[in-house]
């Protein structure tokens, strides 16, 4: 007898795709061979301790032939059955046969609770039961569910964005590199149209054509990106698209291979270097600005979209936050990259000089004046941008002269009748609360809403902590890198104190303690007791903290200030010995490099670095 079931559900070949296989779950077969006295086959019943008591019978060559079930054993005995009789085909029931090789999800089930398993020769090699059955569907499930999870959190963390669409080309995943990026939210972008969130995407075209494309130049927001587009097949049916993005590293690669081309269209006479172009001062990018958290992925998204406009951009923050990063970054990523970025810092131009320095002047404005005048800040602007750095600080009498340029779009040198067009974009930037400023009469309340048309706010470094590491290991590559000294890294506890410390000069003071441990720090370790006191103070004193006990704050204190003299010393005693040297040589410092063994450039570096420590120590 061959049971139906077995014929359809032996499949013949393995099928190691299916994770889930009968023979992963099934036990030890319960058999016994045709022909065995019934006897034996009523005690294995009664000595069995798994609730499912189905026997299977097999011919004298293991093939399987039938189940024995209790119940129809008893019914057998009464009706007249013996227990010496034997074994025979007509007590079996067919059961459900299964093969090694089948997925567990794939299995026709019926009511019984015993499944025999065969191999490809019809041969019975295992049992399998109603309660394996439920353990592997409940493992399946779980696992499907972890992997779920799991991925969740990579699409989710991925470096890259990710963007899933339907076959409609309607967004129905994003991550949140994706959503930062854009500078969206998740309900503003579900189920719309792709082409009408993401700038010059495909993704609605790969879903009709179902081709995928890899590593292609996409401009999203103004900037260059390399994406995937790939189909999502189901059951020869395009079903969806994936789109990712790749970010910094890769456009990276791009802008230098697009240099390099570059270079290459230089014309020959340059090649050969009867003219020596000059070099422009390196751009700063949103790349360049080092960032993890939220709060400056949405700010980099906003200025991004600012880019794409002219108007006028107002950053304001503490200082050392990097809004000048941010105007040079808006700048050259905008339209008005082609003219000049020049940077005015208000604060620091003499009052009376403010309207000549900004407006130029024409020949004879005033006593002193050159000859033939002079070009003010806005006109070397030009068609590019004016950074104007410290607004807060700008005298009311200017402030009425800078609303005139937003309003008119004019500029009126010193001594001049004439007024000249202004056609680039204005920056401005503060770190004073310029409404506070309104309200108290020093700052025009109109030149405020005509700043304020896009208002990019940076928040300090103490409010977005997850910056610290990513700055610490930036800053720390670029001086290693800068003075030729081997790689270092911060130890474990030392990012502790340093994340827990408050950065009150912001990204400048991350920038400057590191360019110090950099020159300072032997080691290639960089420990908690090598930072410096202040930074141990504020990082285990802060108001209110109580978690800590007053002893071991100040055991923490003075363990922290214990190297840092030391390491004073060893430099003032550094400088006195080249100090010793060049008077030696009576002042003449090519000599005393000689003496002391060193490069003259060499010596000029080491004399600056010591001096620029000292002063910031
Ligand atoms: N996210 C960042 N990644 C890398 N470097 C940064 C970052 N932010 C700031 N910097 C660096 O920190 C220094 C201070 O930045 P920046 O001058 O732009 O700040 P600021 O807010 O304009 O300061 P201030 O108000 O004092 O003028 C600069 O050397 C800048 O290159």
């Amino acid at each position: 007898m061959m049971p139906k079931e077995f014929q359809i559900s032996h499949k013949g070949q393995p099928r190691a795709e299916e994770g889930y296989l009968v023979m992963d779950w099934m036990l030890e077969p319960e058999k016994l061979t045709i022909d065995t006295p019934i006897h034996l086959a009523v005690e294995k019943m009664l000595r069995a301790r798994h609730p499912n008591r189905d026997i299977i019978v097999t011919d004298h060559d293991g093939q399987y032939l039938g189940l024995l079930s209790p119940i129809t054993l008893i019914k057998w005995l009464q009706l007249g059955g013996k227990l010496e009789e034997r074994l025979s085909p007509d007590i079996l029931i067919e059961g459900k046969v299964l093969n090694l090789y089948d997925a567990i999800t794939e299995i026709p089930l019926g009511d019984v609770e015993v499944f025999p398993v065969v191999d490809n020769s019809g041969k019975v090699q295992g049992r399998l039961s109603s309660n394996a059955l439920l353990l592997a569907y409940q493992q399946l499930l779980d696992e499907k569910n972890a992997v779920a999870d799991a991925w969740d959190i990579v699409l989710e963390t991925a470096y890259e964005g990710i963007v899933m669409v339907n076959s409609q080309g309607k967004i129905i995943r994003i991550n949140e590199a994706y959503k930062n990026f854009l500078g969206v939210k998740e309900e503003d972008v579900l189920y719309k149209p792709v082409e009408t969130i993401i700038d010059n995407t495909r993704l609605h075209i790969t879903v009709k054509t179902g081709t995928p494309e890899r590593g292609k130049l996409q401009v999203i927001q103004g900037q260059n990106m390399v994406v995937h587009r790939l189909p999502i097949w189901r059951n020869n049916k395009i079903v969806g698209a994936i789109g990712m993005l790749i970010f910094e590293g890769v456009s990276d690669i791009y802008r230098i291979l697009e240099q390099v081309n570059e270079a290459k269209r230089v014309p020959h006479s340059l090649q050969e270097g009867s003219v020596h172009p000059t070099l422009d001062q390196p751009k700063v990018t949103f790349e360049a600005i080092k960032s993890k958290s939220h709060e400056l992925a949405y700010c980099k998204s906003l200025a991004r979209r600012s880019a794409r406009t002219s108007a006028t951009v107002l950053i304001t923050g503490e200082s050392g936050t990097g809004k000048e990063m941010f105007a040079q970054a808006i700048h050259h990523l905008s339209q008005q990259n082609k003219g000049a970025f020049v940077a005015v810092n208000c604060a620091a131009i003499p009052e009376g000089l403010l309207e000549s320095e900004l407006f130029g002047y024409e020949e004879g404005a005033f006593t002193g004046a050159k000859k033939g005048g002079r070009k003010g800040r806005f006109e070397q602007a030009g068609g590019g941008t004016i950074f104007l750095d410290e607004i807060g600080d700008m005298p009311l009498f200017m402030q009425a002269k800078i609303l005139r340029v937003l309003q008119e779009k004019e500029i009126q040198p010193v001594g001049s009748e004439q007024t000249r067009t202004f056609s680039g974009r204005v920056i401005a930037a503060t770190h004073v609360d310029l409404e506070e400023k309104v309200k108290k009469g020093e700052f025009r309340e109109d030149l405020y809403y005509r700043l304020n048309v896009i208002h990019l706010q940076i928040p300090p470094l103490r409010e977005r902590k997850q910056d610290i590491p990513v700055l610490l290991s930036h800053f720390i590559q670029h001086f290693c890198s800068l003075y030729h000294l081997p790689y270092k890294t911060f130890s474990n506890t030392a990012i502790e104190v340093l994340m827990n410390y408050d950065w009150p000069g912001n990204i400048r003071e991350v920038m400057n303690l590191v360019e110090s441990l950099v020159t300072l720090v032997d080691s290639e370790d960089i420990q908690q007791t090598d930072l410096p006191p202040k930074v141990m103070k504020k990082a285990f004193f802060h108001e209110g903290d109580v978690q800590m006990p007053i002893e071991k704050q100040q055991e923490q204190v003075a363990l922290a200030s214990l190297p840092y003299p030391l390491k004073k010393n060893q430099l003032a005693h550094e400088w006195q010995e080249i100090q010793n040297v060049i008077q030696a040589c009576n002042g003449n410092k090519s000599e005393a490099a000689r003496r002391l063994g060193i490069h003259r450039t060499t010596l000029y570096q080491k004399i600056n670095r010591i001096k620029k420590v000292i002063k910031n120590m």
